[in-house]
């Protein structure tokens, strides 16, 4: 997939979505993720109810929904990072949803997570070095054979430069993580997710602590990852980005889906509206029309944030 420009190839598959119908669990023409009954509970609560769910191949779809809504347990169950109480789901057609963590990613299915602590006080090198899992030379009984592992050694290094030139944090690479400002961490977290050669990337609030100037520059790289014939999804509150580059929405409340469709559509879904109303029953709805509506309660909910 690496260095392959399918910007051609992009324009059919974000056709392939016109025929897809705005509704909650719709099906896709070719889903890379397809799931079913995904649940998971909290003690009372169920955070994640969803009966079915397909993301699109070679698209950017984007998770929305309130605090609370179940996005970040959907990602972290969809990715192995947590365990549903029923479900599953398959990528590329495969059962995936007993597969633990770092296989999921060796399959091409990568998250992307904050930068905890920790990986702030590692350069920004060490990061990159971190993203590529499964190197030989991590196998204790791999040492005596070095000429077996120095060439991928050589080749995760390699890999690590071109892609830190690419999101220009080359120059900083023997910094420490966390000396890097809100955006360039995004870029980093976005580097290092591209260290196995996604051919999904989940990424988690990519907008969080990045200032505005950053933000342009941002989104163009969100877009490359699609340009390149990788499948992108992402939650985010920032509806901007929402608008500006998701080719799908997907709108969760209270663990469930409960909308999705273009941006435009979802934007002025009275399902969207609804899932938001709770805070906002004084609202004169006979005074709005159904788009004002919708566009007034995302920007409240992203100045919320
Ligand atoms: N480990 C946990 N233990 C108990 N409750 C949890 C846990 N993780 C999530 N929850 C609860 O599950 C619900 C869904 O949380 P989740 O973080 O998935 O929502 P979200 O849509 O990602 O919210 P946000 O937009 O605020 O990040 C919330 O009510 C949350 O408090």
């Amino acid at each position: 997939m690496d260095g392959e420009q399918m910007t051609d190839a992009t324009l059919p598959k974000l056709g392939a979505l016109v025929d897809v119908p705005n509704e909650p669990g719709a099906k896709k023409p070719d889903p890379i993720v397809v799931g079913d009954d995904i649940s998971r509970q909290f003690g009372g609560l169920r955070a994640v109810d969803v009966g079915h769910i397909e993301i699109q191949r070679g698209v950017i779809t984007a998770l929305i929904g309130p605090n609370g809504a179940g996005k970040t347990t959907l990602f972290n169950l969809l990715t192995g990072f947590d365990q549903p109480d029923s479900g599953s789901w398959t990528f590329n057609g495969q059962p995936i949803h007993k597969v633990p963590a770092f296989k999921v990613a060796r399959r091409g299915m990568v998250r992307t997570f904050q930068l905890t602590k920790v990986l702030s006080k590692l350069s920004v090198m060490e990061n990159m070095r971190l993203g590529a899992t499964g190197q030989m030379g991590e196998r204790w009984w791999m040492a005596p054979f070095r000429f077996l592992w120095e060439g991928q050694e050589r080749e995760i290094t390699e890999r690590a430069d071109e892609l830190l030139v690419r999101f220009k944090l080359d120059a900083k690479k023997e910094d420490f993580a966390g000396s890097l400002s809100g955006g360039q961490r995004k870029l980093l977290e976005m580097a290092r997710a591209l260290m196995v050669d996604p051919e999904l990337i989940m990424l988690d609030e990519p907008m969080a602590g990045v200032n505005p100037a950053l933000k342009q520059s941002l989104l163009g790289h969100v877009k490359s990852l699609r340009d390149e014939g990788r499948t992108v999804l992402f939650v985010e509150h920032d509806m901007d980005m929402v608008r500006d580059i998701s080719d799908w929405v997907i709108v969760m409340a209270q663990g469930r889906i409960v909308a999705e469709g273009t941006p435009a559509a979802v934007m002025a879904d009275q399902r969207v509206i609804d899932a938001y109303l709770g805070a906002h029953h004084d609202t004169d709805l006979s005074d709005l029309d159904e788009a004002a509506i919708a566009e007034q309660v995302m920007t409240e909910i992203q100045e919320g944030e």
